[in-house]
């Protein structure tokens, strides 16, 4: 099996902060989820989208996958993507994240080739980033034991497990302003984004 090769978005929440599905978000006249899904197939053999609604990627080259353990929030949904997966490692991405950092997922790749690790997850402060992050195929077995007692916590999982900590000062060479792990969470989130992002370009 090869090391890497697969990336995973989580595309089956349920958006009740945005109130509508945030995998209909458009920006500046591109869908999101698409935009992600078009720039991981250029970088990755395998892109898996866990989705309720495989419909609406038909137009896509992508596999779509459902959750095994239903609501129970992205862990449910990483697990259903590692199930699929294709490479020892996947990459793990939120479909309402617009930074997606493909140098920042090399220098993960680099950590991560030839070790023992089972994920890659980088630190903010005293929490973590548990999106645009890696995790293996591995931990497939835990999961599904942490998941079977109705524990949902990704960060409570990932303590348990051999994870590498990407400290946040290392994080912030490749995007000084957290960027990359920038995500959409509610309208006003959306307004500000949109506002940034205009002015920018
Ligand atoms: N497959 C799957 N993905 C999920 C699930 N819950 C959340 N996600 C995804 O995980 C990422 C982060 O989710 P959140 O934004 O924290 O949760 P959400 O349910 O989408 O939104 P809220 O209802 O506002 O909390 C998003 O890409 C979601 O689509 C789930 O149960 N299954």
């Amino acid at each position: 099996m090869k090391e890497f090769g697969t990336a995973i978005v989580l595309a089956g929440g349920k958006s009740s902060r945005m109130g509508f599905d945030k995998q209909h978000l458009m920006l500046h006249n591109s869908r999101l989820v698409q935009r992600i899904t078009e720039t991981l197939l250029d970088a990755f053999d395998q892109v898996v989208l866990v989705t309720q609604t495989p419909e609406l990627y038909g137009g896509l080259s992508v596999e779509t996958v459902e959750d095994k353990y239903k609501g129970m929030g992205p862990l449910g949904g990483i697990h259903a993507g590692l199930l699929a997966a294709e490479s020892q490692y996947a990459f793990v991405i939120a479909c309402d994240m617009p930074g997606l950092d493909l140098r920042y997922i090399e220098f993960m790749k680099d950590r991560l080739r030839g070790s023992d690790y089972q994920a890659c997850v980088t630190r903010f402060g005293e929490w973590i980033e548990p999106f645009h992050a890696y995790y293996s195929k591995d931990q497939i077995q835990d999961m599904e034991a942490f998941l079977e007692t109705g524990r949902k916590s990704v960060n409570r999982f990932l303590d348990g497990q051999k994870t590498l900590y990407v400290p946040e000062s290392e994080a912030r060479k490749f995007s000084p302003d957290w960027e990359m792990f920038y995500n959409l969470n509610t309208r006003e989130d959306l307004a500000h984004y949109m506002t940034r992002t205009r002015e920018s370009s």
